[in-house]
């Protein structure tokens, strides 16, 4: 029950929203029935069927409406008299800006991005408002995080794990993981074959034989006149999954160390002509084109089975005959999209089959689409439990309860009777460089890197900005925006075409650079150190950002796991990863990790009495539920006396 005070508070607040999606959802439902009044809700995705099975505000009416305006409506119904805002629209569009999050007490993150978390974050710290921050690392769980400028670290205090990118050959010619399959399936074929056509594409392997492999290349994606769907796939499967293989054989240097790949032909896999279907592969003109299947065409139902090659030839086959007769006016247009089932179960194949040719254990669509649309599976009963701890911290932000924040692990897999595991906020990191404005330094080769590249990789993807200008001293390098004087336009475009060194303002070792973004209100300095050379495979982007991205110092396999789904960080915890990503364990930092002995210790370690865990959890502070071997403790308040946590350097 709220006292008095926290009603007052929770009465009086107004509140953002970002994200209508599955804690989005709940969250949503809590704030209402918790006493919320005045609650602005962000989204800028429309309502799919795969979201119905937890985003429980969604009814399949309401598939292709907007989530942001459904979910209004949907609470509306059992709280009809309070204000909710919504907007159809991406948090990084311009009218979200700095002044539009000053008008908010408390803002309260539901997303599934890193790009669109880092820059809630920085609008945040520029507006000076409280940030209460969600997100889910893969089995793992959820945590829940409180981000106060000045008072506790800010959502970019420690390094997340980015989007993990790949080295072009390891892609196109040497794939060792399914991973790697995936990338191949998705990126280059699906991309070749029915997204835009005159996007770059290294989808042909490079071989001793260039030229006469290149002019094989030339016309072998376009559908020859006259030519029947089944034939036209294939001609594509033989040329990529068996041609391309035994060119890319031809280079022996690259099998001395591996192992070799074996090509697979069509008529090897399925000797029979045609592949017989029963015609049910969904009427699009119901469901809509992207609830068409193959799979359904083929009687093959069940997502988490993993289809042998016979299986995923029939399905590459099936799907692409699918697109070419009843999705022809996509082609050419296409991006892959998770929730695009032909696209996925035609990714799902291709990845199969060239994870076969190369020895790499076949995965289920189920998987395969995990990994393709970097999904982290999420639990209905999680997201509430989650939404509950944000609507928890976001009373404590109101009433500026600082001593009593916490951010919370609600781990998936209970670890030894435990369910959530609140710790103590850290403060805010000296040298960040985004609340710190700490300098970082860029290594790079300044004669060959062009200020096209530094914008791509270091600007956009590293650092997160939208509106980014870039100046070095008093010269303006780069700049975006809708009002720039046409000469103005044509400078930057030719500057981006220039190496670093031949900017008119060069760009050489030891050079200061200023990078702005104006939305975000925030700025930041690098260094620049010309390096000569970089290791392909170690460092794709062929140059490094240093003072951020570093990881924590690994310990044997220490690892960070997450593809910016998570709001936890290498530090906050610290995830021992065994082989791959199957049987990870979770270390979570500060709490109980540096035993008196100042031996690193894991969580399963940590409920034994005289760890620092234990103590925190101990006494009347907590309450057991269940049997002795599944119990789960609960805090029942905020108080609990968690000793101080340590860093995990
Ligand atoms: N930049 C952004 N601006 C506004 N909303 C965003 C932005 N980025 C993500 N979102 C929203 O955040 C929500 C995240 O919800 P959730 O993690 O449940 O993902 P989902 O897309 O609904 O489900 P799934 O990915 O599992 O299909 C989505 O509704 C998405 O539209
Ligand atoms: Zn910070």
């Amino acid at each position: 029950m709220a006292s008095e005070q926290q009603l007052q508070a929770i009465k009086s607040a107004k509140v953002l929203m970002v994200g209508a999606g599955g804690i989005g959802c709940e969250l949503l439902k809590t704030l209402v029935l918790s006493g919320f009044q005045d609650i602005h809700i962000i989204d800028m995705d429309t309502i799919e069927v795969s979201n119905l099975n937890r985003q429980f505000l969604f009814r399949k009416s309401h598939v292709g409406q907007s989530k942001a305006k459904v979910a209004r409506d949907a609470v509306l119904r059992f709280r009809p008299h309070i204000n909710i805002t919504p907007y159809h629209a991406n948090v990084k569009d311009p009218e979200f800006n700095v002044d539009f999050f000053k008008e908010f007490n408390v803002v309260l993150n539901g997303l599934d991005n890193l790009d669109a978390r880092r820059h809630v974050n920085r609008l945040c710290l520029a507006a000076d408002v409280p940030l209460v921050e969600s997100g889910t690392t893969g089995f793992l769980g959820q945590q829940v995080t409180v981000h106060v400028k000045g008072k506790t670290e800010c959502y970019e205090c420690q390094p997340k794990p980015t989007p993990k990118s790949y080295p072009v050959c390891t892609i196109t010619s040497t794939p060792s993981k399914f991973v790697h399959c995936i990338v191949w399936a998705k990126d280059l074929l699906f991309a070749k074959l029915f997204g835009d056509k005159n996007q770059d594409n290294d989808l042909n392997v490079r071989s001793n034989d260039a030229a006469s492999s290149s002019e094989h290349a030339e016309d072998v994606f376009e559908r020859r006149e006259g030519e029947d769907p089944e034939q036209y796939g294939r001609r594509i499967y033989d040329h990529v999954f068996g041609y391309n293989i035994e060119v890319a054989l031809g280079n022996e240097e690259t099998w001395k160390n591996r192992n070799k790949p074996k090509p697979i032909y069509s008529k090897d896999v399925l000797p029979n002509g045609l592949i017989q279907t029963n015609g049910n592969s969904k009427d699009c003109a119901i469901d809509g084109p992207s609830s068409m299947s193959a799979m359904a065409s083929l009687s093959l139902k069940n997502p988490q089975d993993i289809w042998n090659l016979v299986e995923n030839t029939k399905i590459f086959l099936e799907a692409l005959k699918l697109f070419l007769g009843k999705r022809e006016k996509d082609i050419g247009n296409l991006i892959f999209d998770k929730d695009d089932q032909l696209a996925v179960e035609f990714v799902t194949a291709a990845a199969n089959i060239r994870a076969a040719s190369f020895g790499i254990p076949l995965h289920s669509l189920f998987e395969a689409k995990g990994i393709a649309g970097n999904i982290v599976h999420a639990v209905a009963t999680t997201n509430a439990i989650i939404a509950g701890l944000i609507v928890i911290e976001a009373i404590k932000v109101l009433q500026s309860d600082t001593n009593n924040y916490r951010m919370t692990y609600c781990l998936e897999h209970p670890s030894r009777k435990m369910l959530l595991m609140p710790v103590e906020p850290f403060e805010p990191n000296k040298s960040c460089y985004v609340c710190s404005e700490t300098p970082l330094s860029l290594e790079v080769n300044t004669n060959c890197s062009k200020l096209r590249d530094f914008v791509e990789k270091i600007v956009k993807n590293k650092l997160g900005m939208n509106l980014p200008l870039i100046m070095h001293g008093s010269a303006l390098l780069y700049e975006v925006g809708d009002d720039l004087e046409e000469d103005m336009v044509a400078n930057y475009a030719a500057n981006l075409e220039k190496v670093l060194a031949e900017l008119p303002s060069p760009v050489t070792s030891g050079t200061m650079i200023t990078v702005e973004d104006l939305q975000q209100e925030f700025t930041c300095s690098i260094n620049i150190k010309h390096r000569e050379e970089f290791d392909e495979e170690k460092e794709p982007d062929g140059m490094v950002l240093l003072g951020w991205t570093q990881a924590p110092p690994r310990e044997k396999d220490n690892v960070a796991v997450g593809n910016g789904a998570s709001t936890s960080s290498a530090s906050q915890a610290a995830v021992v990863e065994a082989e791959e990503d199957d049987d990870i364990e979770i270390i979570p930092t500060g709490v109980g990790i540096v035993s008196a002995a100042g031996t690193k210790r894991k969580l399963s370690d940590t409920s034994k009495p005289t760890s620092s865990v234990a103590d925190g959890y101990n006494g009347d502070k907590k309450r057991e539920v269940g049997n002795d071997e599944d119990v789960v403790v609960m805090l029942s308040d905020g108080n609990s006396d968690i000793s101080k946590k340590k860093r995990l350097q």
